[in-house]
């Protein structure tokens, strides 16, 4: 088959690429009269379909492209319910039904399990939510050089799709963004342009504690917000107190860095506090705006309840939580252990951490500015071995160094949490030589309607 520019190609999804965008191959004939396998890349397909599409460059090896048609589709195929789901590249599953992802999820994390040998039995079904929207207590908005603000479009980070709605967003903090976004619209300002580097608004980040109630809105720009600005800038914060009496934080942030990331060189409170407070299983954090803090609270605490159930806690014990972030593990663990020792990179996290914990009344922790691998060792000669400890590093994992290190010290327990099934089996896989064994792999959905997953694993010596 030789394939022309604009022609219709009937293609069948084999399976799905690690974005959750469908995959198809289909043989042609290239120039030579050879057979050339053409891979086709189809956002918005689900496994088992049959979808029609026109290929843009054929005589490549890869192209990508939306169905123009679903031939035979998957029965749990749905109707996508957001209005800028076809172009939005935030939640790529909505077309899929919630028991759907969640099965594919499970077998997700078999297949990594597998692949390093392991049992796929020890792999529990995945634990979804009641209510799949509206679950991030944080979001991050985008200006464009016209001042609209919203979500960049799949795939170009120059195009920003206006705001209607965003049904994974919290709810409440969906209404004080579109108040914002008014609020730029009534005064004319501008938003930012990435090539030009002119324009004033460049994002805005929201975060809302569900527990709580309080939420944080965070303006990003380029200019501070004086002078000329003043008066707009006097009505955002009238409007804003007048409506949101649950926005205890309202900041403008001064950013002229090219980069494009919510960042601060100078902060101005607008009004409020610089901080909100947010609770997770009874303990309270402060966050501040740059604070890493689990982004969907109620599947977050399964995670902690998992936790805590697989690493059975003692109080004559000891425990390391490596990758501790402002202290979500280390605080409920550190209530049960006799003393606990947090380690994390980020400075800012490592002072929240501790302020988190005396915020708590503990008094038994130990955290360390460092990165895992000198933190770890550092930990073992200042302070001791671990019964127990929990790994949750970024989706890159924590590597084979760390994780042997982790290995030599023969803690008892080990329990790994996980976003990212492929790093967590290679990251397990090297903890076998020194006698651990998998128990028990519990997969969580903290974020539906995406293609990722989270899992808490327990790993014991094998003599255990
Ligand atoms: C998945 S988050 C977990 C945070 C925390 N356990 C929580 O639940 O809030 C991973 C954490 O690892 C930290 N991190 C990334 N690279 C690191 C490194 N090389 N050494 C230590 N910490 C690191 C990140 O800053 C982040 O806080």
């Amino acid at each position: 088959m030789t394939v022309i520019v604009g022609e219709k190609i009937v293609a069948e999804i084999h399976s799905l690429d690690d974005k959750g965008n469908g995959q198809a191959a289909i043989w042609r004939e290239n120039e030579k009269g050879n057979l050339r396998k053409l891979k086709l890349i189809i956002p918005q397909s689900l496994p088992g379909e049959t979808v029609q599409v026109v290929v843009d460059n054929p005589s490549m090896r890869w192209s990508k492209t939306l169905p123009e048609e679903i031939l035979v589709a998957n029965p749990d195929r749905v109707e996508a319910p957001c209005p800028h789901f076809e172009l939005c590249g935030g939640c790529v599953w909505q077309h899929w039904s919630y028991e759907g992802q969640l099965k594919h999820k499970t077998n997700h994390v078999k297949e990594a399990i597998q692949s390093v040998g392991m049992d796929p039995d020890l792999v529990q079904d995945t634990i979804g939510m009641d209510d799949h929207w509206h679950y991030r207590n944080k979001m991050e908005f985008t200006f464009s050089p016209e001042g609209n603000l919203g979500l960049h479009e799949q795939g170009n980070f120059r195009k920003i799709i206006p705001l209607e709605t965003c049904l994974i967003a919290g709810r409440n903090m969906v209404d004080a963004t579109m108040e914002v976004s008014e609020w730029v619209k009534g005064f004319g300002l501008t938003g930012y342009n990435k090539d030009t580097h002119e324009g004033l608004l460049r994002h805005l980040m929201v975060r809302e504690s569900f527990e709580t109630g309080e939420i944080m809105l965070s303006l990003f720009a380029t200019k501070a917000p004086t002078g000329e600005l003043a008066s707009a800038v006097e009505n955002l914060i009238d409007r804003i107190s007048d409506k949101f009496p649950n926005v205890k934080s309202l900041l403008w942030h001064v950013n002229t860095d090219l980069a494009d990331r919510t960042q601060s060189e100078d902060t101005h409170v607008l009004a409020g506090r610089d901080f909100i407070y947010d609770e997770l299983g009874g303990y309270r954090y402060r966050l501040w705006f740059d604070t890493f803090f689990q982004t969907n609270p109620v599947q977050a605490q399964k995670l902690v309840d998992l936790a805590l159930e697989m690493g059975k806690p003692q109080e004559d014990e000891k425990m390391i939580d490596l990758f501790c972030g402002v202290g979500t593990f280390s605080l409920p663990f550190a209530a049960r252990v006799k003393e606990l020792a947090g380690i994390e990179i980020v400075e800012t996290s490592i002072e929240s951490a501790k302020r988190n914990a005396l915020d708590n009344d503990l008094h038994n922790t130990t955290f360390l500015a460092r990165d895992a691998r000198k933190g770890i060792d550092e930990i073992h000669e200042s302070w001791g071995l671990a019964d127990i400890l929990l790994v949750d590093p970024p989706r890159c994992g924590a590597g084979g160094k760390v994780m042997r290190r982790i290995g030599r010290s023969e803690p008892k327990r080990i329990v790994y949490v996980s976003c990212n099934p492929d790093t967590f089996a290679t990251d397990i896989a090297e903890l076998v030589p020194f006698g651990y064994k998998l128990q028990k792999v519990q997969p969580v959905d903290l974020f539906p309607n995406t293609v990722h997953v989270e899992c808490v694993a327990l790993l014991t010596l094998e003599a255990e």
